[in-house]
């Protein structure tokens, strides 16, 4: 699996655009970097590229995944998973119910359902935990439940948006190669937004600095 950037740019429709197109090319199994100053841009794109821009905002090149265009599709058919900095479980359900709410519609039934959730709970080092309250969890555990429903919708690529900023570092380092170690698992491509060099290395991957050449950030 592969994600393609042509010439993608972004912006409030009818002005300039945030930054100059981008080409970019995310290999299966590699965590892309993409780093910048702030108001440049970076979440604008990822929200081109997922499906979720806001109204008013335009997007001109391609995103392709697989080959596929998907600024042609509607975000829920574009099977691209999000996490970001605030992504929090849904404080009404159980862990194990959170869980399911991601799980792929094409897992059918209810008891290859809650299977499919103890599956991914043990993976996430949560077993045992499908009845409790999101609430009750460690910060830890609530983030890697969040990228685990996540990745239980079985996307085609990750985009992560500052995901890891909001933990303390140590946390950070453990959450990082669990997220990291989950895509080369699965061999679908990520783009990781961070201001943090450590982030970066960690990805080991191709590092794009937007607004890199000379471009100074829009106005906030
Ligand atoms: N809903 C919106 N309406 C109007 N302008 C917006 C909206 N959301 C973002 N912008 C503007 O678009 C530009 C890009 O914002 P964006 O959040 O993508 O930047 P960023 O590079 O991710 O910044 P940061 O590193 O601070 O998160 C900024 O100038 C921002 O003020």
């Amino acid at each position: 699996m592969t994600l393609e950037l042509v010439d993608l740019s972004v912006g409030p429709g009818g002005t300039q655009p945030l930054f100059p197109p981008l080409n970019l090319r995310v290999r299966a199994g590699e965590v892309a970097t993409l780093m910048g100053p702030s108001g440049i841009g970076k979440s604008t794109l990822l929200s081109a590229i997922g499906g979720h821009l806001e109204h008013g905002f335009t997007v001109s090149g391609q995103v392709r995944l697989n080959g596929r265009d998907m600024l042609v599709l509607p975000a829920e058919a574009r099977r691209i998973g999000l996490m970001f900095q605030d992504a929090v479980l849904f404080p009404h359900l159980s862990v194990g119910d959170n869980l399911s709410f991601g799980l792929a519609r094409n897992v059918r039934g209810r008891v290859a359902r809650r299977a499919a959730v103890e599956q991914a709970l043990e993976q996430a080092g949560l077993s045992g935990l499908y009845e409790r309250d999101p609430a009750t969890l460690s910060g830890g555990q609530k983030a890697r439940a969040a990228l685990m429903r996540t990745l239980l919708a079985d996307p085609e690529a990750l985009l992560l948006d500052e995901p890891f900023s909001k933990l303390d570092a140590e946390l950070r380092a453990e959450i990082r190669s669990f997220a990291f170690a989950h895509v080369r698992a699965r061999q679908i491509p990520a783009l990781m937004v961070t201001h943090d060099p450590d982030d970066a290395r960690a990805a080991n991957g191709q590092t794009i600095i937007l607004g890199s050449e000379g471009d100074p950030p829009q106005a906030k």
